[in-house]
């Protein structure tokens, strides 16, 4: 069996550094963003075997996209799409500490992801199979194709790793119940935030919702909890992780570094205390500095952060 394979949307990314709206600012950045393929990069920085299925626009957007994620060592499938552009996603900060996300992503490429685009061998031989919420909502076709593939992984003998991912701009918490409900009925992992969980299984203490979601199939739950940490229940062990204290610049991002540090240590058959630790220090290390993927840490920012390192390298 070969590794983690994660499928998703990923778009283009364009986002300001400084705080002014984007209505008033004329510099901006160009980047891209995804879930799914952020959980990618991190666990391929991390070390482990990776493997990104998506689609995405014929477009510099989309070459941009694929050669980059190519470029950290990920192999990729899924489509070239002449018929429909690579979603886009901007970013900008209207005032101090505040992000505003909005989306252009209605019809793209990435919502024509279909199960002909599945890459059948990939799957059927990958050890854990990730995705999240956000495919759910994109349509009724990505939603079928990403249950598809986890269905096929877990037939296969691999395992699921699912991401709740709730993205209020993309749909209600009354439609995404029965969605989450049915994807984690489906999964082996399920990484939420606790808002999030309550969404799938109603408002409860950080144990009760890993409980109740353990209740609907998954062995391993994992609650993140953004600046206090996050909480594990894995069968009877329950494992509370402590933040690594950081100086944040940008949170987003930090759940998907937090997912591919504990795939990756998972892939490595590390106990949970210690996927829990990389985990969280992967996180932290995506808060501290803007875009969505480029701050996830390799093993020595890893281990800088976590034993405390000379902050100067020379
Ligand atoms: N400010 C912070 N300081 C230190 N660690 C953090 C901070 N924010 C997040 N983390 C770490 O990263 C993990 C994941 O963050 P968070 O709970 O914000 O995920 P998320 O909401 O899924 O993020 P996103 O969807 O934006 O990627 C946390 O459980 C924590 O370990
Ligand atoms: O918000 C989304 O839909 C994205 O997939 C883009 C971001 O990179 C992602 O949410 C970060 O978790």
């Amino acid at each position: 069996m070969s590794g983690l394979v994660t499928a998703g949307e990923s778009l283009a990314l364009i986002y300001t550094r400084n705080t002014g709206g984007l209505d008033v600012l004329s510099e901006a950045a160009v980047s891209f963003g995804g879930a799914e393929s952020n959980v990618a990069i991190a666990a391929a920085r991390l070390g482990a075997d990776v493997s990104w299925v998506g689609r995405i626009g014929d477009d510099a957007f989309g070459r941009r996209i694929t050669r980059t994620i190519r470029g950290e060592g990920i192999d990729v499938y899924g489509a070239l799409d002449s018929t429909a552009p690579t979603a886009l996603m901007v970013k900008d900060r209207p005032s101090l500490g505040r992000t505003r996300v909005v989306y252009y992503r209605t019809g793209n490429a990435g919502s024509r992801l279909c199960v002909e685009d599945l890459p059948q061998p990939a799957l059927e031989s990958a050890e854990i199979f990730h995705f999240t919420g956000i495919s759910l909502a994109l349509g009724d076709q990505v939603a079928r194709t990403v249950l598809t593939a986890a269905r096929t992984v877990r037939e296969a003998g691999g395992c699921v790793s699912f991401d709740l991912n709730y993205r209020s701009k993309m749909w209600t918490h009354e439609s995404a119940e029965p969605a989450f409900r049915e994807a984690i009925g489906l999964s082996d992992i399920v990484f939420a935030g606790d808002d999030e969980a309550a969404i799938a299984v109603g408002s409860g203490s950080v144990g009760e919702l890993a409980q109740r979601i353990t209740a609907l199939g998954p062995q391993e739950v994992v609650i993140k909890l953004g600046d206090r940490g996050a909480y594990a229940l894995v069968g009877d062990e329950t494992v509370q992780q402590p933040p690594f204290l950081v100086e944040v610049a940008d949170t987003v991002g930090a759940g998907d570094a937090f997912v591919g540090g504990y795939l990756t240590e998972r892939l490595a058959g590390l106990d949970l205390k210690s996927r829990m630790r990389t985990a969280a220090a992967a996180g932290a290390c995506a808060c501290r500095g803007d875009g969505d993927w480029e701050m996830m840490p390799t093993r020595r920012d890893i281990m800088e952060l976590t034993t405390g390192g000379d902050p100067v390298s020379r």
